[in-house]
């Protein structure tokens, strides 16, 4: 297609008629796995969702939602809310960061970019500092990325080396932590043979140091510059292992919280903090849990917190983390490309958009949903309505979150008429599910179900449609299994999930609004998350966008 012919407007659809309304909602965390004790989704009271299931056989189907079809390297690939997302709202499947990373390090493009050149020049001089999570968990960073990045940029001049690690138990086991600190101790040994001067400077939990998300609660960074750039933290240690270890003796510790330590030497000084004249990468590929920590370093002008020290660095992200921000300036590898998102064609096209999420999951249905861009394509027709997440507590606290709050907010705008879709992200399942609660989770997805049916109710009211679906799996699996199915057992005991699976996500439709004569084709048996915006598009009463993975739904006469 040539520019000069490109066009926004969308073809009417040959039978399906304009000015429905049209809820989409997505269920974060939300997969399909057998009945079983450790599916909270299968415990929990979810009658709206049975009902969505069991109700109308050809209006409730699965799709895939990890590996290839969301765009990651494998299909070993859990999906995850940022590729889920993209592909929801992009209605095509982008080779993603973690995939763009890997060929940019087997190629060694990587080290040609502008990017590397860029922070390259503070080599000689300066250490290079590489900040990220500690896993290969390949959700927002993975290890055998950083080993090679550590690996080449020893090779192309770094001399002096610090990596500030942040610990995971999200994406991956709890407990993991302490052998990934092992196999990063083992690589640096290796380069401080060949002369480079390597060490781990410092870390901490991920949840509670730096990868908050969506400015939720600024002190999670705060808590990270201390440590990474001041050097400060209320635990000091002489290595990581042990710091890894000690934190965990408490019997409250885990990965995800694990308290803020630094490194220091024997005459107690910390190894590595940031001062003038180094590098900084954060080797994280995924944005939301680093947008933040990116302005702290890039901006001059910067009043979240006070930073005590603001150094003359020269800092890169692993990729640019906001698209429409430009953040950060300088990248080692360029982001995926997700344009003509399905959000830009409905400005064009008259079709008025209201989205909300709750602030862990606002920009899920906004920036992600978007193509990673923040803002609006156009004020007049959209608005995107945030309520504000709890801070400081782990959610299987308040497992309810603000699924009612999000409900009643697309209730209203439903009941408005002032939009034609209606778009929220419900946290509930994927949040809770993190967890590793296995009771608070099924309060978690009881509330979800009650927040859809809310919904429901309001689409009845408005003889509008729904489309019910979800980014992931989460809730449905909390127990980590063999490769028969069977809870994998260590010293005796199940070992809790708290990450994503594997698992294929529901998609419903539904409404007095949908024509009797819409149904699930089933010639798209492979569909998955990214046939999902053809399908709410028609749904809107228009064609699809040319390159667009082809919708699911089908008319036929009756
Ligand atoms: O960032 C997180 O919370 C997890 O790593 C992934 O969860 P999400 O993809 O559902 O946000
Ligand atoms: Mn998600
Ligand atoms: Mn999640």
């Amino acid at each position: 297609m040539g520019s000069s012919d490109f066009s926004w407007k969308l073809a009417d659809h040959p039978t399906l008629p304009k000015g429905k309304t049209v809820a989409v909602v997505v269920l974060d965390g939300w997969g399909e796995a057998n009945p079983d004790k450790y599916n909270c989704i299968h415990t929990a009271k979810t009658p709206t969702m049975d009902s969505l299931k069991t109700g109308a056989p050809d209006r409730w189907r699965l799709v895939r939602a990890h590996g290839t079809a969301v765009g990651l390297p494998s299909e070993d690939d859990m999906g995850n809310s940022e590729v889920g997302h993209n592909a929801l709202g992009a209605g095509r499947i982008y080779a993603q960061g973690a995939k763009l990373v890997d060929l940019a390090l087997a190629s060694g493009k990587i080290y040609d970019g502008e990017g590397f050149k860029y922070i390259q020049q503070n080599f000689d001089k300066g250490t290079l500092h590489l900040i990220g999570l500690l896993s290969d968990g390949g959700v927002h960073s993975r290890l055998d990325q950083l080993q090679l990045l550590l690996k080449g940029a020893s090779e192309h001049g770094a001399k002096r080396i610090r990596v500030h690690i942040l610990t995971d138990g999200r994406d991956v086991l709890d407990g993991s932590s302490v052998g990934f600190v092992e196999t990063l101790e083992n690589d640096l040994a290796k380069l401080r043979k060949n002369g480079i001067d390597a060490k781990i400077a410092s870390g901490g939990g991920r949840m509670y140091v730096t990868m908050d998300r969506y400015e939720n609660d600024w002190n999670v960074i705060k808590r990270g510059w201390d440590a990474q750039v001041l050097g400060e933290a209320p635990h000091k240690f002489h290595n990581a292992i042990e710091a890894v270890k000690k934190l965990r003796e408490d019997p409250k510790a885990n990965d995800q919280y694990l308290l803020p330590f630094v490194i220091i030497d024997e005459s107690g000084r910390a190894v590595g903090p940031i001062v003038d004249g180094d590098a900084v990468v954060t080797f994280n590929f995924r944005a939301d849990r680093m947008v933040m920590l990116a302005k702290a370093l890039e901006y001059e002008d910067f009043d979240k917190f006070d930073r005590v020290r603001y150094p003359k660095i020269r800092y890169a992200g692993m990729l640019q983390y906001d698209g429409e921000l430009k953040l950060p300036s300088h990248y080692l590898v360029s982001p995926p490309e997700i344009e003509r998102t399905s959000g830009e064609y409905l400005v064009h096209n008259g079709i008025r958009t209201f989205a909300c999420s709750e602030t862990v999951k606002f920009g899920h249905v906004t920036f992600f949903w978007n193509g990673n861009r923040s803002g609006y394509f156009d004020p007049s027709m959209e608005e995107y309505v945030e309520i504000p997440s709890d801070v400081g507590i782990t959610f299987n606290v308040q497992p309810k979150m603000k699924a009612v709050e999000i409900g009643e907010k697309a209730r209203d705008a439903i009941l408005s008429r002032k939009y034609d879709q209606v778009r929220v992200n419900i946290p509930n399942g994927d949040m809770v599910g993190h967890t590793g609660d296995v009771e608070a989770t099924v309060v978690a997805c009881e509330a979800a179900d009650q927040a859809v049916k809310i919904i429901l109710d309001a689409v009845d009211q408005v003889g509008g449609i729904y489309l019910v679906t979800a980014d992931h799996g989460n809730a449905e699996d909390m127990v980590k299994r063999n490769k028969s199915g069977q809870p994998l057992l260590k010293d005796g005991k199940v070992q809790i999930l708290t990450s994503h699976t594997l698992q294929p996500v529901p998609i419903a439709i539904g409404g007095p609004g949908l024509a009797p004569s819409v149904r699930f084709r089933n010639d798209v048996p492979d569909g998955g998350l990214a046939n999902v915006a053809a399908t709410f598009i028609n749904l809107h009463g228009f064609e699809a966008p040319t390159g667009y993975e082809t919708t699911l739904i089908e008319v036929v006469d009756n």
